[in-house]
């Protein structure tokens, strides 16, 4: 069964003259599981389909659907209640509280969707020790170097167990050492937990450890390499 579907989804910004199509009519249909590379060059649309699949964006046209139903039919309490429960974001733009600890961080999400007291410690610590931070609960979130901030990223993002993982350049701005050790925790959840992995990068060694790679130019998909 299709866990995500886009059919024909176009997005514009702007209006008139500044009017620009950043997406012209993508279908996309993604399984549960499967590990899925967006990529193009810059400019070309991939952060715009993120936010879409996400669920973050709405398209000027065309459609989403979850689990083969429409989300054009779910209303945005229940939306902020899916993307909360069953999704996970690795974003660049998504900051940690840098005054925050890593505990505090990674318990955010779960503080969101109301799981209170020694439960939401209990999965917020699980997801720590997953990335190996352990170490560094009690830190700030300030005071951590750029691979272990992406790796509270990933805690944050799997603390509620999601179905699907959105990442968005998930190793932009780390050494390639680092780097591989990132991916190495995303994949690893992907082969354990069945962790649906969708990631938009410019790395082609990243891409192709996905097991579908997705080509975007000027808002369309031209290729498909699976
Ligand atoms: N809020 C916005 N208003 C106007 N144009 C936008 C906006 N967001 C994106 N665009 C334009 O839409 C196009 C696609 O942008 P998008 O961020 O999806 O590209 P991308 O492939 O992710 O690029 P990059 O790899 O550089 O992050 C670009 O030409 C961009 O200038």
């Amino acid at each position: 069964m299709s866990l995500l579907t886009i059919e024909k989804v176009t997005r514009s910004y702007g209006k008139g003259e500044s009017k620009f199509e950043a997406l012209k009519g993508v279908s996309l249909d993604i399984d549960k599981g499967e590990s899925v590379a967006i990529v193009g060059k810059s400019g070309s649309g991939k952060s715009t389909l993120m936010h879409i699949m996400a669920l973050l964006d709405q398209p000027t046209s065309g459609e989403i659907k979850l689990n083969e139903r429409s989300t054009k039919d779910i209303r945005a309490k229940e939306l902020n209640s899916i993307r909360n429960k069953t999704f996970g974001f690795v974003f660049q733009q998504f900051f940690l509280n840098a005054k925050d600890t890593v505990l505090e961080n990674v318990m955010l999400p779960l503080k969101i969707s109301g799981i209170t007291g020694r439960k939401r410690q209990e999965m917020a610590l699980k997801a720590i020790d997953a990335v190996g931070l352990s170490e560094k609960k009690n830190n700030r979130a300030s005071d951590l170097s750029g691979g272990q901030k992406q790796r509270v990223c990933i805690a944050r993002a799997l603390v509620n167990n999601p179905n699907i993982i959105f990442a968005d350049e998930p190793t932009g701005n780390l050494d390639s050492q680092t780097g591989e050790k990132i991916e190495d925790i995303l994949f690893d959840l992907h082969r354990n937990n069945q962790i649906t992995l969708i990631i938009v990068t410019h790395d082609d060694d990243l891409a192709a450890k996905c097991e579908r790679q997705i080509q975007i130019r000027d808002g369309e998909v031209v290729k498909e390499l699976a």
